[in-house]
């Protein structure tokens, strides 16, 4: 195969359509009899006459629409269906190579006055960028089939979840929005007239007509070189068009858990956050629960399903992307997983690094961007110890161990149900959510920031989330490996003022006082000299961990260190390690003079944010420079 077959097109499923003839367009919205909300009703009448699909499809949710979707998609030559004996109900997808991650620089948070999206979002004035994307959909979707895709993040009717519609003229999208969310009537009918929900529109941006209307083939991944992922906080609005990836295409994760979820918090006294929520249990038998913040490609989705290595420990997973966090009535810090799937990256995932991401994906599993050995399985980098001596590659191409390239995409992705995931804990059931006893922050540093370092208080978190900064992954477009400020691994993510978001969570902190979780700093990327990692890693994070665990209940020792509370000599377990002293010492080094080189650029970033930053942050860049210098 060539490269331009990833690009080829594809017949259309249904038989029945011949191309260049005039492409039909509907006006029927074929609504379910139980649909009576007019604002909803009325609202996809209006995109329908904006777009000009050729068929609406209300999404269920059942099995049956998943088989006869996946069906169709596999006789358009969309999806391939993978070795039924070894990866049953699973498929693979391969995306145009030029939209494989989330684009940052495409992405805008459209609110009423530029100062409230802040100096890290892309703004944009929501009047004309309504206007632009009226032209840009007006059509859109001709000649396709217009779903409406109806989701609840969270359990039904929780005190934490919220209810959205995307609609779509990506089947691919619906199918991952089913594995992802909570999909179909069930949600749909969570909606009456006093529900507020979140309207999303998407569009992959090529319709199915010519210049003069008539019909053409469709390609294997319609997107288009134009793209805009567009966030109306004040309107909780979502309009994504051009791409047909990931977070640029799945509505209910990075636009509304998180976008806009975290403007709705802002408003109602909550929080959404880019965090894992994972519980571990002691060799006692008691319960803690963690969540975890590290930016995307990160260590996320690993840490969510690890295996602990220290005896008697046992960790169980609730969610491995998004966490929504809400103070109860006891002043506790509650936390849900809004999500029903992991949409997991491929790369490294094996059965050394994380077995039970590997026997969750089994099956019904939705695999993008990754390789396709000779027997119809999947595989990717770091899947297993020996490499195929033959596969086609993401692009589609042949490929062998010397073809100097990387068979599946960096940034490959598996969409599967979270409930196949052999670690999952019964909580994740919880409408009420789990009580936070630690959140922890991280992210991918070479050097100078330590294996695990304890807050000293709610503020100095606070401060310790704000002033993240990691190496850029393939996550997003961009260049990998370039150290960037990402507080909170919130960068992409936040949909108002990162200055008014610091401050919203200085307010909750203040507002739980004692009941407030602990706050922790923890790096697993740290390298030596010569360029490997220092710390072993995923199972062994549980280590740190326990050590925080303990910090909890005020078990373990902790001393005081320039950039936080660090394990006392002894009290972090490195039993059956090989670690020697110089390494461990390395691990938790501290170099006075290029943390306040940090500090100065800490400073400066905080400078863009004028008067809106809180003054608890800068107090806390003064103290840690007083630590440095002491
Ligand atoms: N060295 C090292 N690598 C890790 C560790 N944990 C995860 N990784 C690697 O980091 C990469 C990304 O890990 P994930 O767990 O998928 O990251 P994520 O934060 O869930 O990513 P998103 O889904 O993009 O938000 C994978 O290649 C992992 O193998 C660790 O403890 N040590
Ligand atoms: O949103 C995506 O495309 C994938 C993801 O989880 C992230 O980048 O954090
Ligand atoms: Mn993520």
């Amino acid at each position: 195969m060539t490269m331009t077959d990833v690009n080829k097109t594809v017949s259309n499923a249904d038989s029945s359509v011949t191309l260049g003839q005039k492409v039909p367009v509907t006006t029927r919205l074929n609504a379910p009899e139980f649909v009576t909300n007019r604002a909803l009703l009325r609202w996809i009448s209006d995109i329908v006459v904006l777009t000009k699909p050729e068929n609406i499809h209300w999404c269920d949710g059942s099995d049956a629409e998943w088989t006869a979707l996946t069906a169709e998609l596999v006789t358009g030559g969309v999806l391939i269906p993978l070795n039924s004996e070894l990866r049953p109900g699973s498929f693979l997808a391969r995306s145009d190579p030029d939209d494989v991650a989330r684009v940052e620089d495409r992405t805008f948070i459209c609110s009423v006055n530029e100062a409230d999206a802040g100096p890290t979002n892309n703004w944009r004035d929501p009047d004309s960028m309504n206007a632009e994307l009226k032209v840009l959909f007006d059509g859109s979707m001709r000649g396709r089939t217009l779903y409406v895709v109806p989701f609840s993040m969270g359990p039904f009717g929780g005190p934490i979840s919220q209810v959205g519609i995307q609609i779509t003229d990506s089947p691919y999208a619906v199918l991952n929005m089913r594995i992802m969310t909570r999909m179909g009537f069930d949600a749909l009918a969570q909606i009456d007239d006093k529900t507020p929900w979140v309207p999303a529109v998407h569009s992959v941006g090529q319709p199915l007509v010519d210049e003069s209307g008539l019909r053409i083939a469709d390609s294997a991944w319609p997107s288009n070189s134009t793209k805009y992922i567009c966030h109306f906080p004040e309107t909780r609005e979502i309009w994504s068009y051009g791409s047909g990836y990931g977070g640029n295409a799945l509505l209910s994760k990075k636009c509304f858990a998180l976008r806009i979820g975290s403007y709705m918090g802002l408003q109602e006294g909550w929080l959404a956050e880019h965090m894992l929520i994972l519980k571990l249990t002691s060799p006692e038998g008691k319960a803690y629960h963690v969540a975890a913040a590290f930016p995307s490609a990160c260590g996320k989705t690993n840490l969510a399903m690890l295996r602990p290595t220290v005896p008697g420990w046992k960790a169980e997973t609730i969610g491995d992307d998004i966490a929504w966090l809400r103070p109860d009535a006891d002043g506790r810090l509650r936390a849900i997983n809004p999500e029903a799937g992991f949409f997991g990256v491929a790369p490294g995932t094996g059965e050394i690094t994380n077995p039970v991401a590997m026997s969750t994906v089994w099956g019904n599993t939705i695999f993008t961007n990754v390789a396709l050995t000779d027997d119809n399985d999947v595989w990717w980098e770091g899947m297993t110890e020996k490499t195929p001596s033959h596969l086609i590659d993401w692009r589609g191409e042949d490929w062998t161990p010397d073809s100097g390239r990387p068979a599946a995409h960096p940034n490959s992705r598996f969409t599967v149900p979270i409930q196949q995931c052999p670690t999952l804990a019964d909580d994740w059931f919880e409408s009420a959510g789990v009580p936070l006893d630690a959140i922890i922050f991280g992210g991918r540093r070479a050097t100078n920031v330590p294996l695990v370092a304890e807050a000293f208080s709610w503020q100095h978190g606070v401060f310790i989330g704000a002033t993240v900064s990691s190496e850029k992954t393939a996550a997003a477009e961009g260049t990998v490996g370039e150290l960037r400020r990402d507080p909170f691994a919130m960068l992409p993510f936040c949909g108002y003022n990162m200055a008014d978001y610091w401050g919203h969570w200085l307010a909750l902190g203040e507002k739980m006082g004692a009941n407030a979780p602990k706050i922790f700093q923890v790096n697993w990327f740290r390298k030596d000299d010569d360029g490997s990692f220092m710390w072993p890693g995923f199972g062994e994070n549980s280590r740190v961990l326990e050590w925080i665990a303990r910090r909890v209940d005020d078990e373990a020792h902790a001393t005081i260190g320039a950039v936080g509370l660090v394990p006392s000599q002894g009290s972090l377990n490195v039993e059956g390690l090989d670690l020697n002293d110089e390494v461990l010492g390395k691990l938790f080094e501290v170099n006075e003079k290029l943390w306040l080189d940090e500090c100065d650029l800490t400073e400066e970033f905080f400078d863009q944010f004028g008067d809106r930053l809180p003054s608890e942050l800068t107090t806390e860049l003064a103290d840690l420079r007083g630590r440095l210098s002491a």
